[in-house]
């Protein structure tokens, strides 16, 4: 991985952007986005589009900040900075949905990675159907990669995952929304297929998988991976390559994710080696 040199001297790393909620926690969310881009030498600028009450036992309270300050944001970046890559995550109403995908529309930017949170592994459901409805229309066409756990999978693809064959026919089925790729991922899936996850475009379907981590400190591992997917595309990987890289990242971050509080953890990023791109 090579850092561009500035005029100064200064070594100047690709600028990412994470649109996503803050986790009190910690575990989650912008929290997880932004150690996961500094662990990739990226620099990470943040879109707060919520702010959750949430520790390792779940989610207690949700605030959605207003489509206001979410444009406010954007133009404050966009007029400055060149976003190289950028993730989206939790969005938990249908106005702010809209607002953001008006302003990626205006960004002109390909490497864009939809996380389209709306149900967490521990079973946190943060939207409705209307917020469903505009992640399908607005924001999942404009997406380079999209990545839903399992049960967002089911809902996009409106079919019921219980296998291997479930997975692939969800991800070829969501491709119709419009994204270019789907990666449907296997956390939350059980037995040889749990962490086993699918990679479909229209040309391609790619089965991936890491070593299996027993632990059940894994609370952030969906923002990790999509954030270290934006991080390697801001470095110039290409999709798949980008996806695999940071799914090797999230085995060693779930190896080294750690007990706190009385719940599920977080990953361990700091304690993973710098990734090599
Ligand atoms: N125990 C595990 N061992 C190895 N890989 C795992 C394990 N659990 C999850 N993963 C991987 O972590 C990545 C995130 O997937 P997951 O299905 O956990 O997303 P998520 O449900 O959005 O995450 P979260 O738990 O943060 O809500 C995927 O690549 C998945 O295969
Ligand atoms: C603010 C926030 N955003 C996202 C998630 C889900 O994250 P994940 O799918 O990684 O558990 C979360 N629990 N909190």
């Amino acid at each position: 991985m090579q850092l561009p040199i500035a005029s100064n001297s200064q070594t100047v790393p690709p600028v990412v952007l994470t649109v996503a909620g803050s986790d009190s926690g910690g575990g989650a969310g912008i929290q997880a986005d932004l150690r996961t881009f500094a662990s990739y030498r990226v620099h990470g600028t943040v879109v707060v589009t919520a702010v959750t009450a949430q520790n390792t036992l779940g989610v207690e309270r949700v605030d959605a900040l207003s489509p206001e300050s979410v444009s406010a944001q954007f133009h404050a970046l966009v007029s400055d900075l060149k976003i190289q890559a950028l993730k989206t995550g939790v969005l938990v109403n249908a106005p702010l949905v809209e607002t953001v995908a008006k302003h990626l529309k205006t960004l002109n930017l390909s490497n864009i990675v939809v996380d389209p949170v709306m149900v967490s592994r521990a079973g946190a459901v943060f939207v409705d159907s209307a917020t469903i409805a505009a992640l399908k229309s607005s924001l999942i066409p404009q997406a380079l990669i999209l990545t839903p756990n399992r049960y967002e999978a089911q809902i996009l693809a409106d079919l019921e995952i219980t296998n291997l064959a479930t997975m692939k026919t969800a991800a070829q089925k969501i491709l119709e929304l419009g994204c270019q790729s789907v990666l449907v991922k296997g956390g939350a899936m059980t037995g040889e297929l749990r962490g086993l996850d699918v990679w479909a475009s229209w040309q391609q379907l790619e089965i991936l998988q890491t070593e299996l981590i027993e632990t059940p400190h894994t609370h952030g591992s969906g923002c990790t991976l999509a954030a270290a997917i934006t991080a390697n595309l801001a470095w110039g990987e290409t999709p798949l390559t980008a996806i695999q890289k940071a799914k090797d990242f999230v085995t060693q971050a779930l190896k080294h994710s750690y007990p706190i509080g009385a719940g599920q953890g977080p990953l361990g990023h700091f304690y993973v080696g710098f990734p090599s791109s």
